[in-house]
């Protein structure tokens, strides 16, 4: 359909005369016609009220065509491209018609694919193995295996990935591919099912211009059948010419919209003509840039401001034939009542379930940080208690010794399962990612999620389970181990389903770990441990959260599980007694015996079921919403793009020699080397150095600087308003413990000085100085020497000049504080509590100087440990390396 529009001619009113050409509009095979009318966008914040980020948009995309946002930075490009995407944020507001094929639908699994400017990718594995897992979980089960693989290789091979397929992505944890084939594997794993809508935001952010190209390029060749919308910053006049429709945007406001080819000729007729040799989109960028208040010249003696440019570039566009066409294409478009578009069918539950858990199983296995790290820790852990506790005996204080060693085992070493919280963040991102895009929903990651972990817990809970279990001597026989080692592996399991909860909620691993980590001391307090079930207030603290606590039904499965059956030899007016280890349950530690330890561990298996529940539902709605609030995810050539485009052998690109010759990449950079070391330059390269090297030159000298008081100050400064702005690095601590210290206060309120108030202070300060302080450092394990000290200065603080009624043949009478300290808790009293406090402080001070001495000692260390740590170089793309970071 050819229409010709307005070819009336006024002054200065933008291009005529264009014949703009309509596409056929009957959406076939699932093609897609989008089209957006009147978009308006604002973003509502109470600090800044009300801005508009979209101003009334109109524009439409077409199967066949690759249309580019353009526009300066922050003029809404990611916006647009996120609203018609249906993916704007919550705290965004938006009115206006967006449709597809004339209707109003939504997009359909399959059917589109979004490509996000982050690259989220599973660090641990290569390029090959990310794309097959993806393309395993994407495409139908009725497709073979090999066709499967087949379409994954070639469109590696598309994205000129084929020299990277076995190296490793890397990211956070190790070096790995360069930033610009990441973007590609990102691409790659999007485009695997052919969508007929693909929608890319930035999709050569961090490619250097050759890679550009060749990418665009790609992406270019795929519009068949195909509708593309790329958002883009910078192109090279190639990648322009790339481009079927163009919309340039400036603050929010529509400049030019339509064939991309008719900019050029737009912005003459407007009065601002690319000048020649120029590359059209810096041109249109720079005239349209209001960031740098800079005056453009209209004439040698005429200036103008940026802004009136701009107004001037809007009127234009609004008053010419392009504005009509887009008018009219837009209402052609609406008119029809097009395709609903079909959902593709994907792999199955089960399928996909599978391939995840074999994904997961493998990036467990090869991230350190996941589980291996935990079980090497946990076994210096597991030696340390067993030494501690060893061959702990029968005899009176064994009591004590068993209940806090099963204590320190279902508290503390429960909790630092959330160490490998910032892994599974990790995991997260890339769920949200391929959750959004639709290749697989929340319950099939929750499975795989659970079955991949099973192995690794299981030996993080049996290896140093069965360490400290055998080396403290507890109670013999296969049976009570096996119990011992469940209940750990529940707990962990339960502590890691919490996490699942808590990073489904919480935007940063550092906010989960400290959120995570006061829901657990919440739960401990209350658990019957610190203080005992029948000195918990009634009303809340024993109704209900003693009961939903699960260190309830850990503590009780781990003592029964060891005081069943036990004979413990006390002494009762100088003759040895046997105390059963049932009545040491009842009246020592207050437990429901009622029913037996298998119960309890099968609450706690109940409770594990509805944690990895309650993640796959609300939790999983809260995800979508973190990641949809912004959380969670050219004609005329630059020389230098030329050069870069020529060496650049990661595509297989031919290279015209002439109308009938063609030459491989690789062929044409052996050329240019052989030329290169023939000619002269090589000569001239290699005699400058020499006669550089001969002379002994001046010595540079170091400029100078701020001084290191100065630097200190700023520091300082800087650190601490960034501390005062980041909710996560203190705040969130504070209101957290703010929360456990009203906890402990209610749950302890007014101890008195009865003879029981002697166990209840020595837990609530054994909880504050460990558990608190442990929470400090995001659940590593605090220094045993630290706590000493803290113990020692708060036991001292508390007991030194305290009486306390013993109630000794029922008459009153006062034991000192002193005495306590002495003989209860075995404090050594040679130094007061003042000493143990600047042994602390002292010891803060270590801890800051052996951090400088790492900090240092690293710097010097990382040329050593680099061959360690990255991928060897011929693996990463050296043509890409520095331009990735110039554009970083
Ligand atoms: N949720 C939001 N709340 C407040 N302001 C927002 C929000 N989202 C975007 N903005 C603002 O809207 C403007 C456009 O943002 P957008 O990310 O769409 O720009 P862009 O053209 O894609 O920028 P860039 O090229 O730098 O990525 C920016 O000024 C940005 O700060």
């Amino acid at each position: 359909m050819m229409t010709e529009l307005n070819t009336a001619t006024m002054p200065n009113q933008g291009p005529k005369n264009v014949v703009v050409e309509l596409a056929e509009i009957v959406p076939q095979n699932g093609e897609v016609f989008l089209t957006w009318e009147d978009l308006w966008v604002t973003a509502s914040s109470l600090k800044n009220g009300n801005k508009a980020i979209l101003k009334g948009l109109t524009g439409y995309a077409r199967p066949g065509e690759l249309l580019a946002i353009m526009g300066p930075s922050g003029c809404g490009k990611s916006t647009l491209l996120d609203t018609i995407a249906g993916r704007l944020g919550s705290s965004t507001s938006q009115s206006g018609d967006i449709l597809i094929n004339g209707r109003q639908q939504t997009l359909a699994y399959g059917t589109y694919a979004y490509v996000t400017q982050e690259d989220t990718l599973m660090a641990t594995l290569t390029v090959k193995e990310a794309v097959y897992y993806s393309a395993e979980l994407q495409l139908p089960n009725s497709m073979p295996k090999s066709e499967k693989k087949w379409i994954a290789d070639m469109t590696m091979k598309e994205m000129g990935l084929q020299d990277a397929m076995e190296t490793r992505i890397g990211g956070w944890s190790g070096k790995g591919i360069s930033g610009g084939q990441k973007r590609r594997v990102s691409i790659c794993v999007e485009i695997l099912t052919g969508p007929k809508l693909l929608f890319l935001d930035e999709p050569t952010s961090g490619l250097d211009s050759a890679a550009s190209y060749y990418v665009m390029k790609t992406i270019a060749s795929q519009c068949q059948g195909r509708t593309i919308i790329a958002s883009i910053h910078q192109p090279s006049a190639e990648i322009f010419s790339l481009f079927h429709s163009l919309c340039l945007l400036s603050s929010g406001r529509t400049v030019y919209f339509g064939p991309a080819t008719a900019a050029y000729e737009f912005f003459a007729l407007s009065g601002y003509p690319c000048p020649s040799l120029q590359n059209p989109s810096d041109h249109f960028l720079k005239t349209i840039n209001s960031d740098f208040d800079q005056d453009i010249e209209e004439g040698p003696t005429r200036m103008k401001s940026t802004e009136e440019v701009i107004n001037i570039l809007i009127k234009s566009y609004k008053a010419s034939d392009k504005y009509e066409a887009v008018q009219s294409q837009v209402a052609e478009i609406c008119k029809q009542e097009g395709e609903v578009m079909k959902k593709r069918s994907h792999a199955s539950f089960t399928t996909q379930s599978l391939v995840l858990t074999r994904r997961s199983f493998v990036n467990m296995s090869r991230d350190l940080g996941y589980y291996w790290l935990r079980l090497a820790v946990y076994i210096v852990i597991a030696v340390g208690l067993g030494t501690i506790y060893y061959d702990v005996g029968f005899s009176n204080d064994s009591i004590q010794a068993r209940g806090s060693m099963l204590m320190f085992v279902v508290t503390f070493i429960t909790f630092m399962a959330i160490g490998g919280f910032p892994s599974f963040v990790e995991e997260l991102k890339i769920f949200q990612r391929e959750k959004l895009n639709g290749h697989y929903g929340s319950g099939s990651f929750v499975i795989a999620n659970t079955l991949s972990a099973l192995p690794y817990l299981l030996l993080v809970s049996f290896i140093p389970g069965a360490i400290a279990y055998f080396l403290t001597g507890l109670q013999g026989g296969f049976e009570h181990f096996i119990c011992f080692a469940l209940v750990l592996f529940t707990c962990m399991m339960l502590v890691e389903s919490l996490m699942m909860i808590v990073a489904s909620i919480v935007p940063n691993f550092l906010m989960g770990i400290i959120t995570g980590a006061g829901i657990q001391a919440l739960m401990c307090l209350s658990g019957g441990f610190f203080r005992l079930p029948n000195d918990l207030p009634k009303l809340f603290w024993k109704y209900p959260v003693h009961y939903i606590a699960f260190h309830k039904y850990a503590y009780e499965g781990m003592f029964k599980n060891e005081f069943e059956g036990l004979k413990i030899h006390g002494e009762h007016k100088g003759k040895i007694d046997l105390i059963s280890g049932e009545n040491i349950l009842r009246n020592t530690w207050q437990m429901d015996m009622s029913y037996s330890k298998w119960v309890d561990l099968a609450i706690l298996l109940g409770m594990l079921v509805l944690y990895r529940t309650v993640y796959f539902g609300p939790a999983s709605a809260a995800i979508e919403f973190f990641a949809l609030s912004g959380y969670p995810c050219p004609t005329l050539q630059n020389p230098s793009d030329h050069f870069l485009k020529t060496i650049h052998s990661d595509i297989d690109q031919d290279i015209e020699e002439g109308p009938t010759r063609r030459k491989s990449t690789e062929e044409v950079i052996n050329i240019l080397i052989k030329s290169y070391k023939a000619s002269d330059k090589y000569e001239a390269v290699q005699s400058q150095v020499a006669e550089i090297c001969k002379q002994e030159g001046e010595v540079l000298e170091k400029r100078s600087h701020a001084s290191f008081t100065t630097q200190s100050f700023v520091l300082t400064g800087m650190s601490f308003v960034n501390m005062s702005r980041d909710l996560g690095y203190y705040w969130l601590r504070l209101a957290v413990y703010v929360v456990i210290a009203v906890g402990i206060g209610t749950i302890y309120y007014d101890v008195g000085f009865s003879i029981g108030s002697i166990q209840a202070r020595g837990s609530m300060l054994m909880f504050v100085a460990s558990f608190i302080t442990f929470m400090a450092i995001g659940g590593f394990p605090s220094f045993v020497k630290d706590l000493k000290y803290a113990y020692e200065g708060l036991f001292k603080n508390e007991f030194e000049g305290l009486k306390i009624d013993d109630g000794h043949n029922d008459k009153f009478h006062l034991i000192s504080g002193e005495d306590i300290l002495r003989d209860t808790w075995k404090m050594d009293m040679d130094y007061s509590k003042w000493v143990d406090l600047a042994i602390l402080l002292g010891m803060i001070v270590l801890y800051r100087l052996l951090f400088l001495l790492f900090v240092k000692a690293g710097e010097k260390l990382k040329p050593a440990m680099r061959p360690f740590m990255s991928t060897s170089p011929k693996q990463i793309n050296s043509a890409e390396r520095p331009l990735d970071v110039l554009a970083a």
